[in-house]
């Protein structure tokens, strides 16, 4: 392969396309695409486009071809896509060229966009403009395809030396100030500060800086001014983006950086930090240049990591960044990967964008039970509500298995997590289900009894119907806001987000509802007479004598990042 590659190079004629060494052409850059969001493309190439297939390709074009240098961006311009006489004056195309000149200089890394001595053009080229195709909205810069792709083809290669992660940020700012062990999040946080804000220009990373957005273009619903994040009302996520507020509050150094600063570089970590889980050293959070400018799709089963670099003769000792192609692209389709699976809040709020079909959306849904323990009948006096003889038992099984009384599950549009059955299963256990045997001894991944199924599925569906009041308005308010298209587009960003969010919250949750009230109808639940049997208020309610502990499921999965610290 190697070989006929050089030969092939060899014969080519000597035009500008192969002279230039390879070192100082910057990558093609393309200024506008439409992103094939979140469908999954065209899928396989029909074993067009490996290395094979363009070299034949190259030949059967006369050696220069439309693989020659600014051939790619050519054939853009004449499709329109470089916008009118954009592609000159536009700083962000000359903020590409310096990034891919600084990664071929200090890194050594091949993005070559013409054919090399035994190589083939780098198989990836820079947008500077992708758009959703389902909204239109923007996607910021993105990766496209320079030639057809084959499942499996290597994208880049990216050394760690590159990256900044905890390592970097410690070599730069000094070990005194940022101590072993100190959080990731924040040694980075801090680097990228001093590299932008500090140092700037004079920065060795200056060149990967100048291709890093401001918040205004990125937009998570943390940096949202009230205004905006009053159109999500009703929604789980304005308490999980409230308290990522008070968090990066909390953690604010005040004496170093200013809070706009401090912002930013969250902004850039939540939206483009990698954690990389095959390092020698194990697990670590890194901002990989050029790997970043790639944009998620839920479909994806592409994800980025690292290994020693070297081919298997010669291991140098070194690590890198490698990422290969999950399927085939056609030239010109954007290359995604996915950023992990993840709902449209946890989008919305760390990246500042939310999919319109994503598989992995939930809504997280608050299922409270209040044990009728002797305290609790005594606190709601007059209510007439009745000592439930199990509450001891029930509240001490939940705190053996780290569970509270309140709990918040996420619920996706075909299913809802099992934890929250068995959860609900043990909560409406009564006498008569247990006949004397201790609430340990049940397996609640299975139904108990009829009468405890029908307890079960009528508090989630009250669960579900009271996190749906939450919202001042309705879908069909929200879906006739986006159907008149000349207003909905006079709103800005963050409130186009929110009324799209907030609609298809409201979708997933009634179409849960339907499901559990078929489920209900199907196994013949709605005849057993069941409801007062164990009192639980599934409602998000507190009965009085309780202390509230609330903590949304976004929040538990935001800690299980590594986040600087906990959410309250
Ligand atoms: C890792 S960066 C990807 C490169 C980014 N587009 C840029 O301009 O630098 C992640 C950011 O890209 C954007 N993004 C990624 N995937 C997207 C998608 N499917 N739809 C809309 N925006 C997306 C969001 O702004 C997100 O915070």
């Amino acid at each position: 392969m190697l070989p006929l590659l050089l030969q092939i190079s060899r014969s080519l004629p000597t035009s500008s396309a192969f002279s230039f060494p390879i070192r100082h052409r910057p990558l093609a850059v393309v200024n506008k695409l439409t992103l094939a969001a979140a469908a999954g493309g065209s899928g396989s190439s029909n074993g067009e486009g490996g290395e094979a297939e363009w070299v034949r390709a190259l030949l059967e074009a006369g050696g220069g071809g439309k693989n020659a240098p600014g051939k790619f961006e050519e054939e853009m311009k004449m499709r329109g896509l470089l916008g009118p006489d954009k592609g000159k004056a536009n700083p962000k195309l000359t903020a590409n060229s310096r990034l891919i000149s600084w990664l071929e200089n200090e890194g050594g890394v091949y993005l070559s966009e013409t054919s090399t001595w035994g190589e083939a053009p780098h198989p990836l080229a820079i947008s500077t403009e992708t758009v959703d195709e389902i909204t239109n909205e923007s996607s910021g810069r993105g990766l496209l395809a320079r030639r057809s792709i084959n499942e499996g083809d290597e994208l880049l290669r990216i050394p760690l030396d590159l990256c900044i992660t905890r390592r970097s940020a410690r070599g730069a700012l000094g070990k005194d100030a940022l101590p072993e062990g100190i959080n990731e999040y924040l040694a980075m946080a801090c680097q990228l500060i001093r590299e932008k804000y500090v140092l700037g220009e004079r920065s060795f990373y200056a060149p990967y800086v100048g291709v890093l957005p401001e918040v205004e273009e990125v937009n998570p619903t943390f940096t949202w001014p009230d205004a905006d994040l009053d159109f999500l009302r009703g929604s789980p996520i304005v308490a999980a983006t409230r308290s990522l507020r008070m968090k990066l509050r909390r953690e604010f150094p005040p004496e170093h950086y200013t809070y706009d600063n401090w912002v930013w570089a969250f902004t850039m970590l939540f939206s483009r930090a990698i954690r990389l889980r095959n390092l020698r050293v194990g697990e670590r959070l890194a901002l990989v240049p050029y790997a970043d400018l790639i944009n998620h799709s839920a479909f994806s089963q592409a994800f980025i990591d690292a290994r020693e670099s070297g081919d298997w003769l010669f291991k140098d000792g070194e690590e890198e960044v490698i990422l290969y192609a999950d399927r085939g692209y056609r030239q010109m389709e954007q290359v995604y990967i996915s950023y992990g699976q993840k709902s449209n809040a946890e989008l919305l709020l760390l990246y500042g964008f939310a999919l319109e079909r994503n598989p992995y959306n939930s809504v997280d849904v608050t299922v409270s039970i209040s044990p009728r323990t002797a305290a609790v009948v005594a606190a709601n006096e007059g209510s007439g509500i009745e000592e439930d003889p199990l509450a001891r038992q029930k509240l001490d099984f939940l705190a053996s298995v780290g569970r509270g009384q309140m709990v918040d599950f996420p619920c996706y549009a075909d299913r809802y997590p099992v934890e929250m059955l068995e959860y609900l299963r043990l909560m409406m256990m009564t006498p008569e289900d247990t006949r004397g045997k201790p609430l340990m001894d049940f397996d609640y991944s299975r139904t108990i009894s009829s009468a405890n199924e029908a307890a079960v599925l009528q508090s989630v569906v009250s669960a579900v119907r009271y996190q749906l009041s939450l919202f001042p308005q309705t879908e069909e308010d929200d879906a006739a806001i986006i159907k008149d298209k000349a207003t909905f587009r006079l709103l800005s960003y963050n409130q186009r987000m929110a009324v799209r969010h907030r609609r298809n919250e409201k979708r997933l949750l009634k179409r849960t509802l339907a499901a559990l009230e078929k489920q209900i109808r199907n196994k013949g639940l709605d005849e057993v007479e069941v409801l007062t049997r164990a009192e639980g208020s599934t409602l998000g309610e507190v009965l009085k004598g309780e202390t509230r502990k609330q903590k949304t499921a976004l929040e538990d999965k935001l800690e299980k990042m590594g986040l600087p610290v906990d959410i309250r």
